[in-house]
């Protein structure tokens, strides 16, 4: 790491703008990531989430601004530059490939940081499968061991649960080895027990595996509960920023995106979840 960055933030986000033809989808977001941090991006639908994870991951390039991670401008840097780079995303649908086993959606995950590339390993160079070896090795000993799918690596994605696909979505951003983990609606769709789950294994991604979280979840409950920090957009800017708490009583917040919906139903329904995994955690 970059030792200058080691002491600001992990990511720095700088007066983003992206637009869709008319259509404004960020104006001028700026907010930080720290090490070590859960960090949530919230806001009502069409707020500018998506548009932020889309930026930050590469596949959309914005018309102004900077994004800084650890130190470096990511300006011009591809997708695939930046998983490399230590930035990993999840999808807000899951996009595993069903058809295969949940180990080979896994080593997929990986492929980023293999040094003999995907096509080699296929032909199955002496190399490659060395260090195919050890990243099986590594696979099952950490992360199937750790998000407790080892009953199920062999199974196709597609007979799984969906909680468990989520899972599995994890266990293969997990597999890039990520620095900063963005994880798009970890939750939404889970029941009670998942999402129990998920925030546990969210919890311990960070204590465990010193993984920073930036993630976009509409659940209000586990937002608050889990995260050190919260982000809150509305059409396309950061109307506030600061600890769960402070911005439950922003008034801004709470016209924008709290008092637009049943948040104290969200909250009711939800409420223990998160808490029950730091708990355990
Ligand atoms: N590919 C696109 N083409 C045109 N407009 C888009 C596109 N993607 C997003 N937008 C528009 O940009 C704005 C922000 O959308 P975005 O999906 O980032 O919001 P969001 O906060 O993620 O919403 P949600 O919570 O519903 O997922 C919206 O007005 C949306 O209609």
């Amino acid at each position: 790491m970059n030792p200058e960055a080691a002491l600001g933030p992990l990511l720095s986000v700088r007066e983003l703008t992206l637009a869709f033809g008319g259509v404004k989808a960020l104006n001028g977001v700026s907010f930080d990531v720290a090490p070590g941090s859960i960090t949530s991006l919230i806001g009502p639908n069409g707020a500018g989430k998506t548009s932020v994870f889309n930026t930050l991951s590469g596949f959309y390039r914005p018309s102004a601004g900077r994004i800084v991670f650890d130190g470096q401008d990511l300006r011009g840097v591809p997708p695939a530059k930046r998983a490399a780079l230590g930035l990993a995303r999840s999808f807000q649908n899951i996009a595993l490939f069903r058809g295969m086993t949940v180990l080979d959606n896994i080593k997929l995950g990986r492929h980023c940081h293999l040094r003999t590339g995907p096509l080699a390993a296929l032909l199955y160079l002496p190399s490659a499968r060395r260090e195919e070896a050890a990243l099986r090795r590594d696979i099952e000993e950490r992360i199937i061991d750790f998000l407790e799918i080892d009953h199920i690596r062999k199974a196709p994605v597609a007979a799984l649960s969906y909680g468990l696909q989520k899972r599995v979505e994890l266990a293969r951003a997990l597999a890039m080895q990520p620095r900063l983990l963005l994880l798009d609606e970890p939750v939404a769709g889970m029941n009670r027990e998942e999402t129990e789950d998920m925030a546990r294994f969210i919890l311990e991604v960070r204590r465990e595996w010193g993984v920073t979280v930036l993630m976009v979840e509409h659940d209000m409950g586990m937002v608050m509960d889990l995260s050190d920090h919260v982000v809150v957009l509305n059409f396309g800017q950061v109307i506030a920023a600061g600890r769960p708490a402070e911005v439950q009583r922003d008034p801004q917040v709470v016209q924008a995106y709290l008092g637009s919906g049943d948040v104290e139903g969200l909250r009711r329904r939800f409420r223990g979840a998160g808490s029950a995994a730091r708990e355990a955690a």
